[in-house]
Order: structure tokens, then sequence, then C-alpha cells
């Protein structure tokens, strides 16, 4: 049986890259928001619109701490950025879905989702990423981890030293990996079925242009940093 340890730099590693993931999250209120008020499409819309704005702005914020991402290329960071944006959009959502909260609450969350003005036919695959996601039952060190995997995926248009990427993603791959073996030695199958989540999250974002263009508003109105970033308008 070999011994797993996470060695003394990857500890600092994950150290640096959680303390920035936990600083530079959008405020919890999306939920809550939600929780307290049945809101128009309309409204829906904007709040999507301004909180995956102020998402972007974060990730822009956490990938400068991912150890060697600022030694990438500069238009190659940018490209990760723009690649990873929406699914780094759709792996918070589902981190805020699978938050645990008092009795009733997620039901409450699921069915103003539902009733967003998002149209039904992407609720099914939407709320199973979320489901699948909530029952890793996910530490904050695994979520930040596979955040930082997804910005690293080598193979994102237009990235010209995918090489440098991949080493940087082993990197993270490795730690996480340990951790997985630490965290849940029960389940060997773990990190297999964490990096499984992040085939799912591709698959979900590629609805996502479809999604957009399907709420049921009279004006998809976009900000220009989303417009930048989807590829919108
Ligand atoms: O605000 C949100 N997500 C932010 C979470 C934090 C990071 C930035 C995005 C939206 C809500 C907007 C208002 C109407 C209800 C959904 N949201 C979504 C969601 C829904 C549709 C699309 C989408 N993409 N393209 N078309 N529709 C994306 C995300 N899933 C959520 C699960 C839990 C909590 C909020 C959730």
């Amino acid at each position: 049986k070999e011994k797993v340890e996470i060695t003394k730099e990857q500890q600092a590693l994950v150290k640096v890259v959680v303390e920035a993931y936990n600083r530079h999250q959008i405020p919890q209120d999306v939920a809550k928001k939600l929780l307290q008020d049945q809101y128009s499409a309309e409204e829906n819309f904007l709040l999507l619109t301004e909180m995956a704005t102020s998402q972007v702005q974060v990730l822009v914020e956490f990938t400068k701490n991912i150890p060697g991402f600022l030694s990438l290329d500069r238009e190659d960071q940018i490209a990760l950025l723009k690649g990873s944006a929406v699914e780094a959009m759709f792996l918070r959502s589902a981190q805020v879905f699978s938050k645990k909260m008092p009795n009733g609450h997620t039901e409450v969350l699921e069915e103003r989702i539902r009733k967003s003005g998002i149209s039904e036919e992407f609720m099914t695959p939407m709320f199973n990423f979320y489901k699948s996601i909530g029952e890793l039952h996910m530490v904050e060190e695994e979520q930040a981890l596979l955040t930082t995997i997804t910005i690293l995926t080598p193979d994102r248009p237009y990235v010209k030293d995918q090489q440098a990427v991949e080493r940087l993603q082993e990197t993270i791959l490795d730690v996480l990996r340990k951790m997985c073996v630490l965290q849940h030695p029960q389940d060997p199958q773990y990190f297999a079925r964490l990096l499984g989540r992040l085939t799912e999250l591709r698959t979900l974002s590629h609805y996502h242009a479809e999604m957009l263009t399907s709420w049921r508003v009279n004006d998809h109105k976009f900000t220009p940093l989303l417009c930048e970033i989807w590829d919108v308008q």
C-alpha cells in the first residue's frame, strides 16, 4: 500500500490557491436573493448577467494567485480565462446550489431556478450536473483545486504553449489526487469521479449559447465584459 503524503511545497501551493479561492468569491447572496423573492424573467436574466459579470472579474483576480499562471504567455492567459469562464460559472453555480441550507430551502431554490425564465429543455442537464456535484460533498480545498484544474485546461481554443499549461495543470492534479486519497480513503475512485465531473461540465457548457438565447425575455442585454467572454451580441 503506497504511503501517500503531501509535500511541504504542495501544502504551500494548496494554501495559496484555497485562500485566493475563498477571498475571490462573489457574495453568496444570489441564493439568498432568490430565496427571498420570486422575480420576473427579465429581472432574473439581469441578475444572471450581473452575477456572471462579477464572477468573471473574480476569476481574473483568482488566476493571478495560481502559481505559475502569470508566467504563462499573456495571450495564453486570456485564452485560458475565456475558455474556462462558462465552465467556472456552472461549477460555481453547482457549488452554490449544493451548499448545506436549512430544510426545504434547496427545494425552493430549485423551484425558483426552474421558473426563472430558462427554457425547460436545459433544466435536466443543468440539475443533473448540480446534483452530481452535490453528491461528492467536496471540501473547499477540492472545490478550489477543481476550479483551478478547469482553468488550466491545455486544449482551450487559441492556446499556443499547451505544454506550459499542461505542466501547471499536472502540478495541481498531483496534489488533488493525493488529497482525495487522504480525504476519502474508503473511496479509491473518488479522484476519478471528481475528474469525471469536468467532462459533464464541458458538456453542459456546450449548451450555454443556446441556453442564453432561449431565456424568455424580450431583450437579451449583456455587459461588455460578458460580450467578450461569452461571444454574444
Ligand atoms: O446567478 C446565477 N448563478 C451565479 C452563481 C454564482 C456564480 C455566477 C453565476 C444563476 C441564477 C440567476 C438568476 C435566475 C436563477 C439562476 N444560477 C444558475 C444559472 C442558471 C442559468 C444559467 C444560464 N447560463 N446561460 N443561460 N442560462 C447559468 C447559471 N444556477 C444556479 C444555481 C444556484 C444559484 C444560482 C444559480
